[in-house]
């Protein structure tokens, strides 16, 4: 009997959180069972209570103060001690049926994502090593508001690309706080990043012309003005560097974002279905016998 997951990943503050919670919200509506697991040591609150929590195996906080760690160091310490216990997952997962949707909000440190080798041990335990033959699909999250700015929408896709490569699990990037694009330039903007174009990294034509009729490069653009971060990518010394940084993403090809809105009940729904796909999750269901209740007509 295979179990369903998704891993909710992406930066710190990119509203990972938030979108666990609207998607429980969303399957509880929908009559479909889910199971919330926390794996955040340093996690306050929450909108829904947690059913499998790490802070009950160990909390950051007692390991900073008892390895003298920082916040980030005593992640990958909670990490490290995690991938030692992970009975604590086996037991908390195990008696899980193929009808659940198991949901892991993961921390926003983004040594996790990038190059610590943790959460590829962990996914290879949870979909293969481990018992647990957890169907999983990660969700990477990444601020929309951020992705306008060429330079960390760039960013962004790299830390998106370079946790899909570790991970090697089904994966799906999304575009949070859509609500907070509003601007109506930006939003035209936004449509060429959804589906990134590598022509976003090489200088515009229009602005080739008029630095050529002023006389003047673009580093006297940068020097003019230092807070513009678009000017930063396009100085002639990092000409090649970007152009092999879009040849990169466009030979992968495989980075683009789905839209999340967490007011939008059609928004998470449509976000949902996705990870449905990915994981094959209806293929698997069992035809449901209705309830007696069910059948019943009602009285007239
Ligand atoms: N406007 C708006 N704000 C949001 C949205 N999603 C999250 N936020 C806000 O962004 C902040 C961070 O959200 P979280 O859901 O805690 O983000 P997170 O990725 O879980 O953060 P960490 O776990 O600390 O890495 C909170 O103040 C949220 O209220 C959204 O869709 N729209
Ligand atoms: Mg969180």
């Amino acid at each position: 009997m295979s179990k369903f997951g998704v891993m909710v990943m992406g930066p710190a503050g990119a509203g990972k959180s938030t979108f666990c919670a609207s998607l429980i919200t969303h399957l509880q509506l929908n009559r479909r069972s889910c199971f919330y697991v926390n794996l955040d040591p340093a996690a306050e609150s929450f909108e829904h209570t947690p059913d499998l929590d790490i802070r009950e195996l160990i909390s950051l906080e007692d390991v900073m103060e008892e390895m003298g760690l920082g916040p980030n160091g005593g992640l990958i310490y909670c990490f490290e001690f995690l991938m030692e216990n992970l009975d604590f997952l086996t037991e908390g997962l195990d008696s899980l049926t193929e009808e659940y949707l198991i949901i892991f909000d993961m921390p926003g440190q983004i040594e996790l994502y990038t190059h610590v080798p943790i959460l590829p041990a962990l996914a290879r335990f949870l979909t293969r090593t481990g018992n647990l033959d957890i169907r999983l699909c990660a969700a990477y999250l990444l601020e929309a508001t951020f992705v306008v700015d060429r330079a960390k929408f760039f960013s962004g896709t790299l830390s998106a690309m370079s946790a899909m490569i570790m991970l090697e699990v089904p994966h799906i990037n999304i575009l949070s706080k859509m609500d907070l694009v509003k601007d109506q330039v930006r939003k035209k903007d936004l449509k060429r990043f959804i589906t990134p174009d590598p022509l976003l990294l090489d200088d515009d034509p229009a602005e080739i012309a008029r630095r050529k009729a002023e006389g003047t490069s673009a580093e006297d653009d940068i020097l003019a003005n230092p807070q513009d971060t678009d000017a930063v990518m396009k100085g002639a010394s990092f000409r090649r560097l970007n152009r092999a940084v879009a040849g990169l993403i466009e030979n992968f090809s495989m980075v683009s974002y789905l839209k999340l809105d967490v007011q939008n009940e059609e928004s998470v729904g449509a976000i949902l279905s996705y990870i449905d796909d990915c994981i094959q999750y209806h293929e698997a269901q069992e035809p449901k016998e209705l309830k007696d209740e069910e059948f019943d007509e009602p009285e007239e």
